[in-house]
């Protein structure tokens, strides 16, 4: 079989993106997946991501981690998706798709900044040392100093593989403040099973959860992540609830290519 990729960063969080509306990808082979996201016997990205068709929206979007299993929402991913389908044609500045969480809207500008509609949240965790809520996939999320030194790999596997977690475990992210509403933050995925530069649905979570728990008085957070900055907006209805949740930042083509397996 063959099959154009092309792969995409957005904030350092990488993915190969495939056109499957023709259905010829071999989705179910996680061998394959881990493979082509294998940074030394593949294309090498944090997650896979197939375009498909979609009967009531513009497309629809299936993310794999890199361990080639499909998991939860990513926004990077999301973000990401949208600049790829601009660059099939499919959309123009606009696009309105569905997820595993569900419908998403989002807009790209002539600069490749996205923006992207996520998931309403209504429920956040709020322990003595963690914040734990779900943006789309799960994150705990946890206040750190000399955020520079922590051994993400290490600290984040040993939280997300503990029992609270359980089997399914979390994407694990701590973060530091560096602004009255601005954050350093740094993700441990799950699926990657390493740190990743960057993670959409985490700092999302963080925002929110930093909103909660009164390190800011903002409804607009800067997120400074090892790939770049990103932005979160959201309207605050209730101590736990929050609308209108919005991931900002770049997406951007790297390069495209042909696989064969
Ligand atoms: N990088 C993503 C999150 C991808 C999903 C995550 N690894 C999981 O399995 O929960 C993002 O940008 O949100």
């Amino acid at each position: 079989m063959h099959h154009k990729f092309y792969k995409y960063q957005g904030t350092g969080n990488d993915f190969v993106m495939i056109d499957n509306r023709d259905n010829t990808f071999s989705k179910n082979d996680t061998k394959l997946i881990n493979t082509l996201c294998d940074r030394k016997f593949g294309i090498g990205a944090d997650g896979l991501i197939l375009l498909e068709n979609d009967e009531n929206a513009d497309f629809r979007m299936i993310y794999f981690n890199a361990d080639g299993n499909e998991s939860s929402m990513c926004g990077n991913g999301g973000r990401c998706l949208v600049a790829f389908a601009k660059q099939l044609g499919i959309i123009q500045n606009k696009a309105r798709f569905i997820a595993i969480d569900g419908e998403h809207e989002a807009t790209i500008d002539e600069n490749g900044i996205v923006s992207l509609h996520m998931k309403d949240v209504d429920e956040v965790t709020m322990k003595d040392d963690y914040t734990f809520l779900d943006t789309g996939s799960p994150h705990h999320v946890t206040t750190v100093e000399n955020i520079a030194d922590i051994d993400v790999k290490a600290a984040g596997a040993a939280i997300r593989y503990s029992d609270l977690y359980g089997k399914a475990g979390a994407n694990i992210n701590f973060v530091e403040q560096l602004e009255t509403d601005k954050f350093s933050v740094r993700t441990y995925e799950r699926g990657v099973e390493d740190e990743t530069l960057s993670c959409g649905t985490g700092v999302t979570a963080v925002a929110i959860a930093m909103k909660v728990t009164g390190k800011t008085q903002s409804n607009t957070v800067t997120l400074v992540t090892q790939g770049g900055e990103l932005k979160v907006s959201f309207i605050q209805n209730s101590d736990t609830n929050f609308t209108s949740v919005y991931l900002t930042g770049p997406a951007t083509f790297v390069f495209k290519g042909e696989i064969t397996w």
